[in-house]
């Protein structure tokens, strides 16, 4: 044979692992994407198809999960180190184990502010917003007469990890979704809102102040509604900035449901107390609508990637 097999690794890549940590009412995240490379006495494999020395790709995503549970995740480097130690030393085969991992940061959503303090309420401990991703949007239009102003965000990704449920939804003969009483949800805000300032120059809002408010009172609704499903916590959030920002007469939101999936760990004779979850990215459900202040007329577009 006149070829010879240069360097090989393989593995599971990708697997996303969220861990959540429940302290009473206080919880923690870590959102990892891990990718296992292995390489070793793989020869045989390439050349004969002989899996006599291969651990399935599949088999070290389980692992993943699994060690979520059972070392927990204290830090990338920590978790990566224990599942590099475990392919190394437990399979003969396998001399080399290179773990990548991606790390989301997580910040709590802050409620504890002097405006929700002024509304009386406790603060929440179970609600985050990934660092780092929101673009902030506008467009302007002017006919010479009249100014028309939407502004709003996209990729502000938020999660709660509970007071979440979904149930007591239609079933036919395809449905196969479990009922959830404490799910984690999940969702990347894209939202634009239509002011209703138009033509009075000393009447123009402050659009900076416009804009941390209203994002403020969107990520409130989003912490504070104890959600039975992402239409009804969607609605909270339009109407929490239409009956606190009075600038603002119509709000539209696409919200993509980021699926999280507990991770079955039976198999692997431990229990997953809402712990471990695989991080699905597609399919996702789509929940769109605008919400408006009573008497005024809907012109955001339907579509928001058309704006
Ligand atoms: O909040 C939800 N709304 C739905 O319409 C839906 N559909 C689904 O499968 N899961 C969910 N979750």
């Amino acid at each position: 044979m006149p070829t010879i097999l240069g360097q090989n690794q393989y593995g599971k890549a990708e697997n996303r692992v969220v861990k959540i940590t429940r302290d009473g009412a206080t919880h923690h995240i870590k959102d990892l994407n891990v990718s296992v490379a292995l390489s070793g006495d793989m020869d045989e494999v390439h050349y004969s198809g002989s899996n006599a020395n291969v651990l399935p790709t599949d088999t070290t995503k389980n692992t993943v999960y699994a060690f979520a549970k059972e070392y927990g995740i204290e830090s990338a480097e920590q978790f990566g180190i224990h599942l590099a130690r475990h392919f190394v030393t437990s399979q003969e085969p396998i001399h080399r184990a290179r773990i990548r991992i991606e790390e989301y940061a997580w910040e709590r959503i802050e409620t504890s502010d002097a405006n929700s303090r002024l509304i009386g309420a406790d603060e929440v401990k179970h609600s985050f917003v990934r660092k780092g991703q929101e673009t902030r949007l506008t467009q302007i239009t002017y006919d010479g007469d009249k100014w028309e102003v939407v502004s709003g965000l996209k990729d502000l990704v938020v999660m709660n990890s509970t007071n979440s449920e979904f149930w007591g939804y239609v079933k036919d003969r395809y449905t196969t979704l479990k009922e959830a009483h404490d799910r984690i949800l999940a969702t990347q805000v894209s939202g634009r809102w239509r002011f209703n300032w138009s033509d009075d120059e000393q009447k123009m809002p402050n659009w900076e102040k416009s804009y941390e408010q209203t994002r403020q009172h969107m990520l409130q609704a989003f912490a504070e509604t104890y959600s039975l499903s992402l239409q009804q916590t969607l609605y909270q959030m339009g109407a929490r900035i239409i009956n606190y920002r009075s600038e603002i007469d119509e709000v539209r939101f696409a919200l993509p449901n980021k699926h999280h999936f507990l991770v079955d760990l039976e198999p692997f004779g431990l229990k997953n107390d809402n712990e471990v979850y695989f991080a699905a990215d597609r399919p996702y459900g789509l929940i769109e609508a605008t919400i408006l202040r009573d008497g005024c007329e809907a012109r955001i577009p339907v579509d928001l990637t058309n704006l």
